[in-house]
């Protein structure tokens, strides 16, 4: 099951900044795990923002929370999750 997560992080302007950047590899080795495994298939910037979009290809809803709670920014992070289906138009086999 594929899923576009789209993530708005906000990190309090007091918060420890050396915490901060703990948190933030952790995401990081978090992130390229999952991607190196290919449940984290794609993760984009959005230009000028402290977002991301990412596309996830999970078994279930019920995996994809699980995988989206454990993130280490999870308290800093509003997400918004939206389930992808293929495009009658797609042209790439692993578009689904
Ligand atoms: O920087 C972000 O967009 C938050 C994030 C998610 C995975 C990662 O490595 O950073």
């Amino acid at each position: 099951m594929l899923f576009m997560v789209e993530m708005d992080v906000n990190i309090p302007h007091d918060f420890d900044p050396a915490q901060a950047d703990r948190i933030k590899a952790e995401e990081k080795a978090y992130s390229q795990t999952l991607q190196a495994s290919g449940v984290w298939r794609h993760i984009w910037r959005k230009a000028g923002l402290y977002s991301n979009v990412s596309i996830f290809d999970v078994e279930s809803n019920a995996a994809l929370h699980d995988l989206l709670i454990a993130l280490p920014l999870y308290p800093f992070i509003t997400m918004t999750v939206t389930p992808l289906c293929r495009h009658p138009s797609a042209i790439h086999e692993d578009d689904r």
